[in-house]
């Protein structure tokens, strides 16, 4: 369909929303971590946020900008490096993430300034 011509901003956070889950090999980041489980979770960590929920916010059209985009990402990688002790594989799955998924942020911010 044409919706990625209607809505460019949306097909350019789309492709760069995978572009991050290839990136997210161990699936650290795909989906809530699971405060049933994880049951100290919430006592760290404020506003959850991880690449499903990402996903679902684009569907909405809730992102207005490739900065809106960015600060949820942001907020996924913060809430990593502070619940996860530094000698984790979360932890080092979050300083990868905010290296590699920041780059393409970057990329994307430069590919279109139209939709900074
Ligand atoms: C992204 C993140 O912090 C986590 C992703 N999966 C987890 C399981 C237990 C505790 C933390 C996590």
């Amino acid at each position: 369909c044409l919706w990625y011509e209607l809505r460019p901003l949306e097909s350019i956070l789309r492709s760069l929303l995978e572009g991050i889950k290839a990136r997210d090999t161990n699936d650290v980041f795909g989906q809530p971590v699971d405060t049933d489980q994880v049951t100290d979770y919430l006592e760290i960590v404020s506003h959850p946020m991880d690449l499903s929920t990402m996903q679902a916010k684009l569907e909405k059209q809730e992102y207005d900008s490739i900065g809106a985009f960015e600060a949820d990402f942001n907020l996924m990688v913060s809430n990593c490096l502070a619940y996860n002790r530094k000698d984790t594989m979360f932890y080092r799955a979050g300083v990868r993430m905010r290296e590699q998924g920041g780059a393409l942020i970057e990329q994307a911010r430069k590919d279109h300034p139209e939709f900074n």
